[in-house]
């Protein structure tokens, strides 16, 4: 939303129905899980305003029941297919619980997107679900922390620190400084550079996170669909 949002807190409920901008099969453009077929659920509203972001996730009035959606991710996912990406907007906004109890009762993988700051009480301890974070704020929320499979941060040129080569500014204040998350020692990190819808500032976005990933033994992760010029 290129920091247009509103920001919404987290919402309660039982997670019974859910606000949803979309639903739709894809290959994951990013992350551990990149160039995977995949049926993206990507929920509605944020609890953060980034000023790059590149979603729109305030457009759509959909509020179907958990068994409309799960039979609209049905009719998506081939048979080939057994990922499910929760995203948003920020998904653990809403009670995504049931969802994803659901999803791993059908015997599906499910891997959430989230900028670290919500967590959601029940969430299931199951191999099959994996955590993606991708850090906006300097603290996280403390029960997310341990269930973090990799931490994903995005990097601008001249953005990140001459230490560690993360980033040093806010995401919601631009230009302010700000000394986001730092991972736990050990975890994994991945660093995927910026999409600042300008082609010079792309480039040079590009070749500054390939100098972080090198410099620092990062996994470095480009944004795929937007190569194949995909959703
Ligand atoms: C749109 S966010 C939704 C999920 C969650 N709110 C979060 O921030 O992780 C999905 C992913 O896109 C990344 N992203 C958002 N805007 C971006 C941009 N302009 N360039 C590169 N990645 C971006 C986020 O960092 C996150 O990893
Ligand atoms: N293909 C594709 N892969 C993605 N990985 C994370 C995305 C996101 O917006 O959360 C995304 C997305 O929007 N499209
Ligand atoms: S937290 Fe994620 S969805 Fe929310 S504004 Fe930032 S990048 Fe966009
Ligand atoms: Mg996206």
């Amino acid at each position: 939303m290129r920091g247009a949002n509103p920001v919404r807190p987290q919402e309660g409920g039982d997670g019974q129905s859910l606000w949803i901008q979309e639903v739709f099969y894809t290959l994951q453009g990013e992350g551990p899980f990149v160039g995977e077929p995949s049926v993206f659920v990507r929920t509605g509203g944020c609890n953060l305003r980034c000023h790059w972001c590149d979603t729109d996730f305030e457009s759509s009035p959909w509020r179907p029941s958990l068994d409309e959606l799960l039979a609209r991710i049905g009719e998506l996912r081939p048979a080939v297919c057994d990922l499910i990406v929760l995203t948003g907007g920020e998904p653990l906004r809403q009670n995504v619980v049931p969802l994803i109890r659901a999803l791993l009762e059908r015997g599906l993988r499910v891997q959430i997107e989230t900028n670290g700051t919500l967590w959601l009480d029940g969430m299931p301890d199951d191999p099959r679900l994996t955590i993606v974070c991708s850090p906006k704020t300097p603290g996280l929320h403390p029960d997310l922390v341990p269930r973090v499979s990799v931490y994903k941060y995005v990097l601008a040129a001249g953005e990140s620190d001459s230490g560690d080569g993360l980033p040093t500014l806010s995401t919601q204040l631009p230009g302010q400084g700000a000394r986001l998350f730092r991972p736990p020692p050990g975890a994994a990190v991945t660093v995927m550079p910026r999409d600042d819808d300008d082609a010079e500032r792309n480039f040079a976005n590009r070749q500054a996170c390939t100098a972080v990933a090198l410099a620092h033994g990062y996994r470095m992760s480009v944004q795929l669909h937007k190569l194949l010029g995909i959703a």
